[in-house]
């Protein structure tokens, strides 16, 4: 039978032949990687969609692409997400002005080091990368308060988008050697959570919305009320709903 991560956790031995974890460690790291897979694309998605919300013609730009890529005859598989580029520069742009938290975990450098030619960093000193300093940088981004899925498409060769960024012009996963090593799963599963959610649905705001108080309040307190409330319509034929 093949081995899933706990199996590997309960298994993993010192170099005395001896159980590494105990039963609390093996907990943490269980909770690290459920909070890791759930709350990242849960917030960049609920975020993508009330920006969308906002803006109806990006909604429909997406939906435009997942009806082309997609079809409305069967339900969007992992196959297709090579080619959901709009659906993916969406989501990079609710990393960019959304991120799930104002800075990144610390960390401590090993070594003096001299960063950009100007900033010297000595050694143990604890780094903080601020996500809001990086994804709303008016030097880096034109317009940086407009949600604008068009920033991130790649103009010459339609190349494909991802949701990485390893110039950390904006902070999804981070990146080197404590850089995030759920990247391609995390990527997979927040792409298919807004494809599926946009495709298999018709969304509006109820009357009386608060959406967009939301999101104005998001430029002076990134961190204000969730969650959006919105009202979905299936738009599929019935029978492919389970
Ligand atoms: C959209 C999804 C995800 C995003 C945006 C995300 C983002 C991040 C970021 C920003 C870090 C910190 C990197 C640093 O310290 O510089 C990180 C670390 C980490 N992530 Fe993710 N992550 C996602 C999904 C996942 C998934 C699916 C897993 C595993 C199943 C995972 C496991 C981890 C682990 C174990 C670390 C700690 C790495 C270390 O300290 O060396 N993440 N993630």
């Amino acid at each position: 039978m093949e081995e899933d991560i706990l199996d590997v956790l309960i298994t993993l031995k010192d170099t005395n032949g001896n159980t590494l974890l105990s039963v609390k460690e093996i907990k943490a790291q269980v909770l690290e990687l459920m909070l890791a897979t759930v709350d990242n694309p849960s917030n960049a998605v609920e975020w993508a969609l009330a920006e969308m919300l906002n803006q109806p013609k990006l909604m429909q730009k997406a939906i435009k692409e997942l009806n082309t890529v997609v079809g409305i005859n069967r339900l969007v598989q992992e196959s297709d997400l090579p080619r959901l580029n709009y659906v993916k520069a969406c989501i990079r742009e609710a990393f960019r002005l959304h991120p799930i938290s104002p800075f990144n975990v610390p960390h401590v450098s090993i070594s003096d080091a001299i960063i950009g030619e100007k900033y010297f960093i000595p050694k143990g000193s604890r780094v903080l990368l601020s996500r809001l300093g990086l994804g709303r940088n008016p030097r880096v981004w034109e317009d940086p308060l407009k949600f604008k899925p068009e920033r991130h498409l790649i103009k010459e060769g339609g190349g494909e988008v991802v949701l990485t960024d390893s110039k950390l012009r904006l902070l999804s996963f981070s990146t080197g050697r404590r850089g995030c090593p759920g990247v391609k799963l995390g990527s997979t599963i927040t792409t298919m959570l807004l494809a599926r959610l946009l495709h298999g649905f018709a969304w509006s705001l109820p009357p009386n919305s608060s959406c967009n108080d939301l999101i104005e309040s998001s430029k002076t307190d990134p961190f204000d009320t969730l969650p959006l409330l919105a009202k979905a319509k299936p738009r599929l034929a019935k029978v492919m709903y389970p």
